[in-house]
């Protein structure tokens, strides 16, 4: 039997006083397309940001692809990997921010050949045929040579979508990836994200696009609180909520 790609168990996050996660449990499979829905401070972010260990947990316990990331102990010793760990473990998730963070000086292909070269230290000609196969998957073949400042917030969007994936991630974390795009420049990036779902990669996308997550998302969970209130197939949880909060949550967004 295949095992979830990311097992997270029993997390607890606290900001000072604040919980912004509250023993959160979830798994991701392998290929699952999971979208996080759920009002603004319900701790969506925060879960993403713990499975790429950019937060450490207080409690509980997340493992990737069958290594563990940091557990609470029986004793209440929190187990910590050293950076270098974090570091390797971090290579195996690409993240996509609301914002591109593209390094401003290097061009849409020197900014996706980056990581490959200096990080993964791969030889320069194999990660420049990568990067430029990856400009053309998502629509940018002709703009290798352009700047970033030269490129609408979509074609920035899809070069860091295309520098995420030429470190060779076997997980995609998405947070709000369009949510600071013109209305207009939504779609060019919406596509890039199905493409690659129907190429079978696993994707954890936190999202407000009710349309992509019904659309796409193998499943849809409703966060609130910093709990999980529903997790279920898109159909159901969009379209047949069982819980009173999902649906508040739905008809104020609707
Ligand atoms: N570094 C931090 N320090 C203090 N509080 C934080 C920190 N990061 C997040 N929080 C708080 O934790 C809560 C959850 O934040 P989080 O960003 O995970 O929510 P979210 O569901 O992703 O919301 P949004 O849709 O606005 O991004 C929020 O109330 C936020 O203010």
């Amino acid at each position: 039997m295949t095992r979830p790609l990311v097992a997270i168990r029993s997390v607890c996050k606290n900001f000072g006083e604040f919980q912004a996660l509250k023993s959160v449990s979830l798994d991701v499979w392998p290929g699952e397309v999971m979208c996080l829905i759920g009002a603004s401070g319900s701790g969506k972010t925060t879960l993403l940001r713990c499975v790429n260990q950019l937060t450490a947990i207080d409690s509980g316990g997340i493992w990737l692809d069958g290594d563990l990331l940091g557990v609470r102990e029986q004793g209440g010793r929190l187990h910590r990997l050293s950076e270098r760990q974090i570091a390797r473990q971090r290579l195996k998730t690409g993240m996509v921010f609301q914002r591109f963070n593209l390094f401003p000086h290097k061009t849409a292909l020197e900014n996706i050949v980056e990581g490959p070269a200096q990080v993964q230290g791969r030889p320069l000609d194999q990660v420049r045929a990568e990067a430029i196969e990856l400009l053309r998957r998502v629509g940018l073949a002709a703009k290798a040579e352009s700047y970033p400042a030269q490129l609408s917030g979509g074609q920035q969007q899809r070069v860091a979508i295309a520098r995420a994936l030429a470190m060779k991630p076997m997980l995609m974390l998405f947070d709000e990836p369009t949510s600071a795009l013109d209305p207009e420049l939504v779609g060019e990036v919406l596509a890039v994200m199905k493409e690659l779902a129907q190429s079978g990669m696993t994707m954890m996308v936190v999202t407000h696009e009710l349309g992509f997550a019904r659309e796409v998302a193998d499943r849809v969970v409703y966060m609130d609180q910093g709990s999980i209130v529903e997790s279920g197939q898109a159909s159901d949880v969009l379209g047949a909520p069982r819980e009173a909060r999902t649906r508040a949550f739905l008809s104020a967004v609707i």
